[in-house]
């Protein structure tokens, strides 16, 4: 489903700022697979996102999506395999946008045709149905900008948006991180309503080590561009955050430093 091999990532290579960002990160996902990603500020973890979403290319290695090599192919080539949703709720949408129509947009854009924004009777049936799984009320508002909607809300729409097509990897880069706890939460049981509906092959980065472990599969630890800890399904829903603390003190030698791990 997702094969990162041998990727490597150095910015500003050769300069008194180079910073290695990624070294040599070996990464299989299955189909279903649903991994958190945790680890230190600049660790590497949004570098290792954008590798798979087009955004940045690899020096090294290779990014097999499917099983077809994407490694080369720019972020609009590979839009249709990717779902992402970032931190900002206002990342994800167009403001000055109706609901319906940033949902058309999305759902045309990941159907491999050309971007058509009209909407008929059976689609709009559709994006009602796939809103009101949200529980907002959203689907009684498909003709208001999305500017007016809270945060919260907006995240929401752009989860919707970067799902219902069913891409082959859904991306979460700290998708929950910018709001307040009660929304987060809202998000976070929608996100896990969401991917377990459609067997979702998912990575989520979080700075919320508890988060980490109670959602998804699979857990993997990334430090200084390197992936030093994964945890499968045997052991994912019987480690603690001590325990997660103390697995990066072993393997780094070093207390862990990230202060917004351990607010968490
Ligand atoms: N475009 C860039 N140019 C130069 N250096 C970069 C660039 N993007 C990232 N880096 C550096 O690469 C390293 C990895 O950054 P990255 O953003 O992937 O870390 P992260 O794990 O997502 O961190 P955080 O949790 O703080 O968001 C950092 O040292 C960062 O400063």
């Amino acid at each position: 489903m997702l094969k990162l091999d041998g990727i490597n990532k150095i910015f500003n290579e050769g300069t008194p700022d180079e910073k290695i960002a990624l070294a040599d990160i070996n990464l299989h996902l299955k189909p279903g697979d649903f991994v958190t990603i945790i680890g230190s500020n600049g660790a590497g973890k949004s570098t290792m996102m954008n590798m798979i979403s087009g955004a940045l290319t690899p020096d090294f290695g290779t990014v097999l999506i499917d099983g077809n090599n994407v490694t080369g192919l720019p972020e609009y080539k590979r839009s249709h395999y990717i779902g992402r949703v970032f931190q900002d709720p206002m990342a994800g949408t167009a403001p000055t946008m109706t609901i319906e129509e940033n949902l058309a947009l999305a759902y045309s854009r990941n159907k491999r045709r050309g971007i058509r924004v009209g909407v008929d009777k059976k689609r709009r049936e559709f994006f009602k149905e796939s809103l009101a799984m949200l529980g907002l009320n959203l689907e009684s508002r498909l003709s208001a900008k999305v500017g007016l909607l809270s945060g919260g809300e907006r995240q929401a729409l752009s989860l919707l948006m970067a799902t219902f097509t069913k891409p082959s990897i859904l991306l979460l880069d700290e998708h929950t991180a910018a709001l307040d706890p009660s929304r987060a939460e809202l998000i976070t049981r929608i996100t896990k309503h969401l991917v377990e509906k459609d067997h979702l092959t998912t990575l989520m980065v979080t700075h919320n080590m508890q988060q980490a472990l109670d959602l998804g599969n699979r857990l993997i630890m990334m430090d200084k561009g390197q992936i030093i800890l994964e945890v499968g399904e045997d052991r994912k829903h019987e480690l603690t955050i001590p325990d997660l603390m103390a697995e990066f003190e072993r393997i780094r030698g070093e207390k862990m430093n990230s202060d917004r791990a351990l607010l968490g």
